[in-house]
């Protein structure tokens, strides 16, 4: 695994993804609108590889790397981290992964996310998943949610919510006025929502034989074949003498 820094200079040297094509979709919405928990069924169900920016930077403070402090007093303020160590962490994550399928979750959150993330990678979303949610709901959630994130109190919050509607929102405003926007009613049961997720994204349904064991299948039954047409052919040949 390379450093955020290595990454760095093989984007200056090696160009982004090498020229792959890749598909990406932002996952956007407040905090606690259930981003996480529905990208865990997408991936389930349609083979994407799930980032979130916000775990890429919490494992980054758990590293122990020299951004590690800054990045930790910006989440415990509620603040945004600067675009390029978030786009280096994504870009680390995209590499490693191998997959060419990617729903970015929780980036871009603000402007010049979503500038630097174009600029730097070339990258246009298909399209932006916004998980729609009251707050007062996303509140009840997140103080509910348990996972000891210092980032989860209400104080925090209260300025996670009011960065959301200053800075998130017109990333969505922005993706919406080009036609970018698929809009989900997230203040539903996690099955209902996902319902709603899947008329999305029908057409990433992932096929059996596209499917590791459906690859392994199918090299069977073309082996099985193929060693088929083979014996018959022998047969034919010893009886035609
Ligand atoms: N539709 C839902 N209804 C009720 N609770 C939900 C729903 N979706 C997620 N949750 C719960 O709310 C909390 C926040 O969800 P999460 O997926 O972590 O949100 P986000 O990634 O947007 O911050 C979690 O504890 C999760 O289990
Ligand atoms: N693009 C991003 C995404 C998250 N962050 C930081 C700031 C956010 O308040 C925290 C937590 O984000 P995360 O997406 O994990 O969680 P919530 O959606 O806020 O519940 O991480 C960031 O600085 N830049």
């Amino acid at each position: 695994m390379g450093t955020a820094a290595e990454v760095a200079d093989k984007e200056t040297n090696g160009g982004l993804l090498d020229g792959k094509k890749v598909t990406v979709v932002f996952v956007l919405g407040g905090p606690g609108s259930g981003k996480g928990t529905q990208c865990a069924n997408i991936v389930k169900r349609y083979g994407f590889t799930h980032l979130s920016a916000g775990d890429l930077l919490r494992a980054e403070i758990k590293s122990g790397s020299e951004n590690g402090k800054m990045i930790q007093e910006m989440i415990k303020d509620g603040k945004i981290v600067p675009s390029e160590v978030t786009i280096k962490l994504l870009h680390r994550a995209m590499l490693e992964s191998g997959n060419d399928k990617f729903l970015i979750d929780g980036f871009p959150r603000n402007e010049e996310n979503r500038a630097a993330f174009e600029a730097v990678t070339n990258i246009e979303p298909e399209f932006v998943l916004f998980f729609d949610c009251p707050e007062e709901e996303m509140e009840r959630r997140i103080l509910g949610r348990n996972q000891g994130r210092e980032d989860d109190n209400i104080e925090t919050i209260r300025k996670r919510f009011k960065v959301f509607l200053d800075s998130s929102l017109p990333v969505i405003k922005y993706y919406e006025s080009i036609g970018k926007v698929r809009k989900i009613d997230a203040g539903k049961p996690v099955d209902e929502v996902f319902e709603s997720v899947k008329t999305i994204f029908a057409k990433y349904e992932t096929k059996w034989y596209d499917t590791p064991r459906g690859r392994t299948m199918m090299l069977c039954i073309g082996g099985f074949m193929l060693v088929s047409a083979a014996v018959a052919l022998a047969l034919r040949k010893r009886n035609s003498r």
